[in-house]
């Protein structure tokens, strides 16, 4: 089974993909080295600029039917079995995103992605089984333990819980808006 760890970047996808590979005893994945092992996509600006079909057809065609978790922020766009989007309050990524030394622009633009559900709405369109995990507060293992838990139950779809709005003023200083 591939079940792909998707998100905001700075949430805390390699960390929960690699421990949940673990705990499940599944192949763990980074879809960038994947696609650079299949020499596809060009570097651009320090970031491989992939054809999302193009590494679809290469995850379908060398991992389907194995027990893989696939660790990226295109891997919602892959052909996986379950999309687990790991969410985290807007304000933890900006943080996190910051400290990674992100230039401002771009920890706005990941803050803002967060705050409107960019990720789950992309994960939606393409899968019926998507699990919605909010990691805020919580530990890379209790976030891990929620997904086995989850998986446990045959749990095959979860979305809608979080709603970043309410919690809008908090990171007004991180977005686009707060630059004067
Ligand atoms: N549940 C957590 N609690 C506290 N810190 C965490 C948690 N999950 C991840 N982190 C920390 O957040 C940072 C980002 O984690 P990670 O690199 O796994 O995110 P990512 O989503 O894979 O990022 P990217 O998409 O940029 O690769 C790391 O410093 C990691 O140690």
């Amino acid at each position: 089974m591939i079940i792909s760890i998707t998100g905001t970047p700075g949430v805390g996808k390699t960390t929960v993909a690699k421990l949940l590979a673990e705990e499940l005893g599944y192949e763990y994945v980074n879809l960038r080295d994947f696609a650079v092992e299949k020499g596809i996509g060009v570097e651009k600006d320090g970031e491989l600029e992939v054809e999302v079909d193009e590494l679809a057809y290469y995850v379908e065609r060398d991992l389907k039917g194995k027990d893989v978790i696939l660790d990226g922020h295109l891997s919602h766009l892959m052909p996986a079995d379950i999309v687990i989007v790991l969410r985290a309050h807007p304000k933890i990524i900006g943080e996190r995103l910051k400290e990674r030394g992100y230039p401002e622009e771009k920890v706005k633009e990941n803050v803002e992605a967060e705050l409107v559900d960019v990720i789950l709405v992309e994960a939606i369109e393409e899968h019926e089984n998507v699990i919605e995990v909010d990691t805020t507060g919580k530990t890379p293992e209790e976030v891990v333990e929620e997904i086995v838990e989850l998986l446990k139950k045959g749990t095959k779809r979860r979305v809608g819980i979080v709603d970043w709005s309410e919690v809008y003023d908090e990171i007004t200083p991180y977005l686009r808006l707060g630059i004067r």
